[in-house]
């Protein structure tokens, strides 16, 4: 610790020295004149060479001592070491060779002490807004990722390179058509102040005009192409999602939050979308443009654009500031949205909910809270940025008057004229512009890529549940085993729902599975469906395993109706013939008359055209149970499964649906019911209580038997369903 503490007093000591050592020579004053001597001979190049000679030996001593140097230490040593010369630089080239130096300014041998502090002062403040806390690997990862996602972006435009080049190059017209603007406008006042010259007025005001009139048009066609290439983009984006999305697994869209896939939907695809026309747009027109002005500028006058490029990496840093938190706080205004609508739109829902508790004036109050933040967040980032409106603005005030002295000055020496400085300002404010776009541009660039990372994660996800499968046999019996099942849900791994079941379906018969509620009836039901892979064994349908056959055809063979049938807005008619391509009225009529629906559609006014509305709330449960029920029979399927599915029904409509049901045969039908009539009628009862099978046998066999089935019976079936 001593050692470490001696060898840093050495290197202070070291750095003061070799500051002050060259003008220490005979006759130099080490407290007045400072490195005064250096530039009165001037000479630059030797302030230079200090200051690099000090940067590598205040790195290398303090390597030696620490082993490595922190990032932010590193900006601290460089900006320390080079501060005073870029500052004596630059005035050197703007006023001449002056009488006084810097380090005279600031107060002879306290100057080192004073530009050290400052120093350390904005490393840390640089340090607090942009920390390097993830370090560097993670970084460069990052942008790697970045890019790679921005050249795949990049390949999905490649329908849309018509509309990109033609936009491209409207761009660049547009870019140096703006940019001859400012100038034409100086020579205009040049010519206004000096020699009047007739011809040579009307030729500037002509090309001013013309110029106007080119960067007009320019900019409407880029505009427009660029808008085209984007949205064509976007739809086809969209239309790939969706189908990546409805693939996947029904596990999912248990683990992921509808809001998410939403979003992804609606939101980041058009930002992804954006991430490359439109930023590449900005980001080139920008680019092209504040090349362009700075060669004007250069020409114009060097020393005023030297000037006036001191004040970027100060506008860059407010920027930079500004950006990230109002990123951030734009983001909150949209999760506070989001949460408002969300609280609105549930609210809607659930009317009936609502209003039987009498909560509407807590659910306005709720609203009402959440708008509340929602505002005050806005208020906050209001606040933001008008703050940084007033630094901006100050910013450039005080720029516009250094140049305008300066101008002066270089006006009253004949190094430029009226009419250049006039073009100078003007290219100045737009280039101060510039520089703040070229600064949100390339953050926005990185968060629109961001999105397309989301985006690409869910079009490059394969479904878990693999459909795959090629077997398309032209007969199938409908022959079902579970054969050793065991499964958990994706959303509670660690709780087996089944455990070890085996159990067989046979062609031709009945099978219902009872037991009491949460035993796992439906569970068997949804990976009967392929709803879910189960963990261990397996399904065979006719002695194949469930996943070799293929997907259409499986579904085509096994159809199910569920406990809450979903319909889709649309006709009953449509409902019926759901996913069958080629299916003739004649068909949907005779499903329905074999589900019990025909007799109540053809009472409707628009019969089977009648508009079931959203999920189908235009119509009664067990009016869109027999729907659902129409919807599976029409599919001739060869495994039937109906999952409580005459719960809803009264007796008679339950006898008729049952009736057509067995006039089904040979299928293989599989029930979950709670009514006994049914049950009685099954030809095999599977018992199922908590993921395992307790008992399997007809209702006499179970019956006799006195076990499970027996206890069941008595506890779940009411007295009405109680056979006489
Ligand atoms: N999507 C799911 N994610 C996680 N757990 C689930 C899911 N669906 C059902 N479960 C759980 O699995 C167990 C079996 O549920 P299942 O729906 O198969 O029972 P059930 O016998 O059909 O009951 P019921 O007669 O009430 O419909 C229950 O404990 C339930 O909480």
């Amino acid at each position: 610790m001593i050692l470490k503490t001696c060898m840093l007093a050495m290197v202070i000591g070291l750095d003061i020295t070799t500051f002050y050592a060259p003008c220490s020579g005979p006759g130099a004053s080490f407290s007045k004149t400072g490195p005064i001597l250096c530039y009165a001979l001037g000479n630059l190049v030797s302030l230079w060479v200090i200051a690099g000679f000090r940067l590598v030996i205040l790195h290398s001593v303090t390597l030696i001592i620490f082993g490595s140097i922190k990032p932010m230490f590193k900006r601290w040593l460089a900006a320390h070491c080079l501060l005073a010369t870029v500052y004596e630089t630059g005035r050197l080239l703007l006023q001449g060779s002056s009488p006084e130096s810097t380090y005279g300014l600031l107060g002879g041998p306290r100057s080192w002490l004073v530009s050290t502090v400052a120093v350390a002062a904005a490393a840390l403040f640089w340090e607090t807004i942009f920390p390097d806390s993830n370090g560097e690997n993670n970084g460069k990862e990052k942008k790697q990722k970045a890019r790679v996602l921005f050249m795949r972006v990049l390949r999905f435009y490649k329908p849309d390179m018509l509309f990109l080049i033609g936009a491209f190059v409207f761009l660049s017209l547009a870019v140096v058509c703006e940019m001859c603007i400012p100038f034409y406008t100086g020579k205009v006042i040049d010519i206004l102040g000096g020699q009047y010259q007739w011809n040579d007025f009307r030729t500037a005001i002509i090309f001013m005009g013309l110029f106007s009139l080119g960067s007009s048009f320019s900019a409407g066609c880029r505009g427009g192409l660029f808008m085209c290439a984007i949205n064509s983009f976007t739809c086809r984006m969209r239309v790939e999602l969706f189908g990546a999305l409805v693939k996947q697994e029904i596990g999912f869209f248990e683990t992921t939050k509808t809001g998410d896939i939403t979003s992804r939907l609606s939101k980041d695809t058009p930002l992804m979308g954006r991430a490359v026309a439109l930023n590449v747009n900005v980001l080139l027109r920008t680019a092209i443009k504040t090349v362009g002005m700075l060669s004007l500028m250069m020409s114009l006058s060097w020393k005023l654009t030297l000037l006036m490029l001191m004040e970027t990496p100060i506008t860059g840093l407010l920027q930079g500031v500004y950006d990230n938190y109002y990123q951030r706080l734009a983001k909150e205004v949209q999760d506070s949205i989001a949460r408002a609508n969300e609280s609105a739109g549930e609210t809607v829902a659930g009317i009936r909910t609502v209003r039987s508790f009498k909560t509407e004036r807590s659910e306005a109050a709720r609203f009402d809270d959440r708008l509340f933040d929602t505002h005050n967040i806005k208020m906050r980032r209001d606040t933001v940025r008008a703050v940084y409106l007033l630094l901006r603005r100050l910013m450039e005030v005080v720029m516009q008057v250094a140049m305008l002295y300066f101008g002066r000055l270089f006006i009253q020496e004949g190094q430029m004229s009226t009419g250049n400085l006039v073009s100078f300002i003007l290219y100045q404010s737009d280039l101060a512009n510039n520089i703040r776009t070229l600064i949100y541009i390339f953050g926005d660039m990185l968060n629109s890529v961001g999105a397309a990372g989301k985006v690409f994660e869910y079009l490059d996800r394969e479904p878990e549940v693999s459909t795959k499968g090629t077997l398309q046999p032209e007969t199938l019996t409908g022959h079902i085993r579970f054969h050793n099942l065991s499964f958990s849900y994706p959303t509670r791994q660690e709780r087996k729902v089944l455990q070890d079941i085996s159990l067989e379906l046979k062609p031709g018969t009945l099978t219902a599975l009872v037991g009491p509620s949460g035993g796992g009836k439906s569970t068997c039901v949804s990976l009967l469906e392929r709803f879910y892979q189960p963990q261990e064994g397996e399904i065979l349908l006719d002695g194949q395993p469930l996943q070799s056959y293929q997907h259409h055809y499986l579904h085509r063979k096994v159809a199910m109706v569920g406990q809450e049938p979903v319909l889709f807005s649309g006709s009953i008619k449509d409902n019926i013939a759901y996913g069958l391509k080629d299916c003739s009225l004649e068909q949907i009529h005779e499903a329905a008359r074999r589900a019990n629906a025909h007799s109540f559609i053809s009472q409707l006014e628009k019969g089977y055209e009648t508009d079931v509305g959203e999920r189908g709330n235009q119509l009664s449960g067990g009016e869109k149970q027999r729907i659902a029920i129409a919807r599976a029979l029409i599919r001739e399927p060869q495994v039937l499964i109906l999952d409580e599915v005459t719960s809803a029904l009264d007796a008679e409509s339950e006898l008729k649906v049952q009736e057509a049901l067995n006039s089904c045969r040979p299928q293989t039908l599989l029930v979950i019911a709670h009514r006994l009539k049914t049950i009685e009628r099954a030809h095999q009862i599977i018992v199922i209580d908590e993921g395992r099978v307790l008992e399997q046998g007809t209702h006499k066999e179970l019956m006799d038997r006195k076990g499970s089935y027996y206890k069941l019976r008595e506890r779940l079936f009411t007295e009405e369903d109680t056979p006489q």
